[in-house]
């Protein structure tokens, strides 16, 4: 007889993007909903849902080793965070008042605080330090409802260093149920020992860095904070073609504060994402809809920032039908926060961006930003079991009832992770290492 490893039952709305591909323009609305739904997984798999009753039917001659009822709650894909810079040292708290006093995000950086701060203390923390610190974070995460996150490095900015931040993430991919996406962004600022040289750093970068963190197997994307004072779109493109022809596909912090022509460049060389884009231009937009390259933004960013701008979400959706993502940027500067339920709410009073949008850009699109389009971020036969289970009737009301965590339970390949807001389980069903 065959057999069912764990039918979910009593959904009351499970709501999901269709397909594996992203989700352009208005597709980004349109969504699969089925009320009074079930659920069956195998072996971490999804292999039936539908309606209660067709779904129960299914059933009816299958071995069910376990069943659970989330009481008429929502389910939706499990949520995808795919821009985080989840391990780092310290924080940076004591830039507050120079932050309020308006001191601009790039002058903190110039005066040498900012991200080469947290480089200090990332050197001075060892991998259990920097462990145990990225694991609560991970937990907060989880607890929000997200399944897969993607990692940057980049507050190491040495060999050794950097090495050791992808390591932790490695590390904790084989041990949290949560999955980790990680991408090499040594490229994140020039460290201070090489003030005044950049060309230096980047050829450390080129010629070292990157061929080890492929060989090695330690990444699978390389990024660049490609910015005026930071990394040009010439040093950019140096970095990320290098990283591009040892097998870490491109991503890029693209035309944050100022319009450099990061989206320009993340079409001209096949970028997966690019992010940010608060000042991204018209230009940018039609070369990434042309290019096929994934909007990720970040309205926490902005936000926190305390800038008056924020991404033209609406110009993107409706005018270039570009497939919009969102993340946290979670990172202990610009976005010190976990929460991608908070993200949701900015997305729709900043963004404008409706619910279904934001459904659509936590999951499908997002998977896609980070290359699982075909294997997460929506529900659907043959996809792997990661569900979010909401404590709220639709999903207007995630946006709408905000400040607070909406999440009931995470289901993770096919395993009950969080039950009743707490987490129950620690393996995930990962082969090797779960804890
Ligand atoms: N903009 C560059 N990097 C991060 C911020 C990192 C930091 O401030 O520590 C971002 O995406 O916002
Ligand atoms: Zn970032």
């Amino acid at each position: 007889m065959e057999r069912i490893d764990l039918l979910i039952t009593g959904i009351g709305r499970l709501v999901t993007p269709p397909g594996n591909a992203p989700r352009c323009g208005q597709q980004m609305k349109q969504l699969d909903i089925i009320i009074d739904a079930a659920l069956a997984i195998r072996e971490g798999i999804i292999v039936a849902f539908g309606t209660s009753q067709d779904v129960l039917e299914l059933m009816r001659d299958l071995e069910v080793v376990e069943t659970i009822d989330v009481g008429g709650r929502m389910v939706t894909p499990g949520l995808v965070d795919p821009h985080t810079h989840l391990v780092h040292g310290g924080s940076r708290e004591h830039e507050l008042a120079l932050k309020r006093s308006g001191v601009s995000y790039l002058d903190i950086l110039a005066q040498g605080g900012g991200i080469l701060n947290t480089v200090q203390s990332t050197r001075e923390a060892n991998e259990q330090e920097l462990y145990d610190k990225a694991c609560r974070s991970l937990n907060e995460m989880l607890l929000n409802g997200v399944t897969t996150v993607e990692a940057k490095s980049g507050y190491g900015l040495t060999l050794e260093d950097e090495l050791k931040q992808l390591r932790v993430a490695k590390r904790l991919n084989d041990t949290h149920p949560v999955e980790i996406v990680s991408t090499f962004m040594g490229a994140h600022a020039v460290p201070l020992a090489y003030k005044g040289r950049p060309e230096e750093y980047i050829d450390l970068i080129v010629n070292e860095m990157v061929p080890k963190v492929a060989e090695e197997e330690l990444a699978e994307f390389c990024d660049v904070f490609c910015e005026k004072g930071v990394f040009s779109i010439e040093q950019s493109r140096r970095i990320l073609l290098k990283g591009k022809e040892c097998g870490l596909l491109p991503k890029i912090h693209a035309d944050e504060i100022e319009p450099l022509g990061g989206a320009e460049l993340a079409s001209e060389i096949g970028a997966i994402s690019a992010e940010h884009l608060l000042s991204a231009t018209d230009k940018g937009f039609a070369a990434m809809a042309e290019h096929g390259v994934i909007p990720v933004l970040l309205p926490g960013t902005s936000f926190n920032l305390g800038l008056a701008k924020h991404a033209r979400a609406r110009d993107m959706i409706d005018t270039y039908e570009l497939p919009v993502a969102l993340a946290t940027d979670y990172n202990p500067g610009s976005c010190p926060t976990e929460s991608i339920q908070l993200i949701m709410m900015l997305a729709s009073l900043n963004l404008k961006m409706t619910p279904e949008e934001i459904l659509t850009a936590c999951t499908i699109n997002a998977a896609n930003a980070l290359g699982r389009g075909e294997s997460i971020g929506s529900i659907a036969v043959g996809k792997r079991a990661d569900l979010t289970i909401f404590d709220a009737p639709n999903l207007a009301y995630l946006p709408y009832h905000f400040g607070i965590n909406h999440t009931f339970g995470v289901i993770k390949n096919g395993n009950v992770i969080v039950w009743d807001r707490t987490i129950v389980a620690k393996e995930s069903g990962k082969e090797e290492g779960a804890r």
